[in-house]
């Protein structure tokens, strides 16, 4: 099955590429190793790490001045370093800085519906394909902020890259821009438009994504004070075991601390950011799905924000934020992981999907570790051309030393 699609927003990379063979082989050349959650222990964590602190401490910051801070905010800000950092080495200050630097949060969501709608209606799509008519909408390099900005930034550091290894300079510890120069299709480097499309499009594609599963599990945490009691008593625990570091690894979460990892499991099962996959169009043979066959053509998706609301699978109560139904049986654990899509399924499965589990179990361990959340606005789940983030979920910080 090829992918419906993003074909005309952008230049070609993963995502905007619909053929299904085409798919493969783009996929092929740039997975691998550095995708896995080893080389991203090995290679990234100690960096992760560093953010993770400066995180704290400035949210230490805002707990002592009695500020109400918008975590859903900060949270993605966090994200947005983290992918920036992956990419080009450095990060670009989001979470030093507090703020949404060059806009590209803001922007990527603003962008959100037209991305949607063309994604999703063929006939606009080829409206938006006529010379001078895309362009008008679509980023462009000269762009002052947003993904335009992000455009013009990634040109002129894969340029400045090649520059160097053609003066013969060696990248002992390769991000994800040398992965993109390092990939192969039939043993020849991607084009030049390739090279600089996927390193924007990681940073499109996992910071606010991550940035939402992260806001969306301290929102239910802080809408329920039992179960971020239990949380943190879990966390407590363990750390009195002294079986926790500083900052907490990513190992130890996952052995540590089963309710938490399962408050992250149920949070994006009811908030999934990336909540309505862009369709599939049915191949030659045609294809039978619950007993119904589709004819070639035929377009096809699926919703995980009702997927992950099916009656029999988490029944009795679908629509509860219940992280226990994760600890009940590994069978019906197994069970609900198998039905997933939060990180979509199949071939055009998300690739950063470690990227973002590694944060996920780093960030939100350490900062339950240090703050209780008073809540002052929940804020609001925004669907928005099929993907989410959070609107106005504001809290107050309350350092652990002082609720004691
Ligand atoms: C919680 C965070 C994230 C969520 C919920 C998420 C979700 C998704 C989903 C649903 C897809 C489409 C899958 C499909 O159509 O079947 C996708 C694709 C993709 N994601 Fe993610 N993602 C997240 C984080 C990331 C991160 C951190 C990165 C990069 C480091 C990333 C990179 C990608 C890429 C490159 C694709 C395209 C894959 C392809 O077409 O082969 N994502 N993601």
């Amino acid at each position: 099955m090829s992918l419906y699609g993003t074909g005309a927003l952008g230049p070609p990379h993963l995502f905007t590429t619909l053929d299904s063979e085409e798919h493969k082989n783009l996929r092929k050349a740039l997975g691998g190793q550095q995708w896995t959650i080893g080389s991203l222990k090995n290679n990234w964590e100690p960096r992760i790490d560093d953010l993770v602190r400066l995180f704290i401490r400035k949210m230490t910051e805002r707990a002592q001045a009695n500020d109400t801070v918008l975590l859903s905010e900060r949270v993605a800000e966090f994200a947005a370093d983290i992918m920036t950092m992956i990419s080009f080495t450095e990060p670009w200050g989001f979470v030093k800085n507090s703020r949404d630097v060059y806009g590209i949060l803001g922007n990527w969501r603003k962008g959100l519906p037209l991305f949607g709608f063309a994604g999703r209606c063929n006939s606009f799509r080829k409206i938006l394909s006529i010379p001078g008519v895309g362009e008008r909408f679509l980023p462009k390099a000269t762009d002052k902020d947003g993904f335009g900005y992000l455009m013009n930034w990634a040109d002129k550091e894969v340029s400045r890259r090649e520059e160097k290894l053609g003066d013969g300079e060696t990248v002992n510890e390769p991000d994800f821009l040398q992965h993109c120069l390092d990939a192969r299709m039939d043993g020849e480097p991607l084009s030049p438009v390739q090279k600089r499309a996927h390193v924007t499009l990681l940073i499109q594609a996992g910071a606010d994504t991550t940035g939402t599963a992260l806001g969306a599990t301290l929102r239910f945490l802080a809408l329920d004070p039992d179960k971020m009691k239990r949380t943190w008593e879990e966390i407590e625990a363990a750390d009195r075991a002294g079986k926790l570091s500083t900052p907490i690894q990513y190992e130890e979460t996952r052995e540590n601390l089963p309710y938490m990892c399962a408050c992250i499991k149920e949070a994006t099962r009811l908030c999934p950011p990336a909540d309505n996959l862009f369709g599939r169009v049915v191949g030659k043979a045609g294809k039978v799905i619950d007993g119904h066959f589709l004819p070639p053509g035929t377009e096809i998706t699926t919703n995980a924000y009702v997927v992950h609301r099916d009656p029999v699978l988490y029944a009795p109560d679908p629509d509860a934020f219940r992280p226990e139904r994760w600890l009940e049986s590994k069978e019906k654990a197994a069970e609900m992981e198998l039905h997933s899509f939060v990180f979509g399924i199949g071939p055009r499965i998300c690739l950063g999907k470690d990227v973002a589990i590694i944060e996920l179990h780093k960030l939100l361990p350490e900062i339950i570790r240090h703050f209780d959340l008073q809540l002052v606005t929940p804020g609001r789940f925004v669907v928005a051309g099929g993907v989410a983030y959070f609107n106005d979920f504001n809290v107050k910080l309350i350092a652990r030393e002082e609720s004691a």
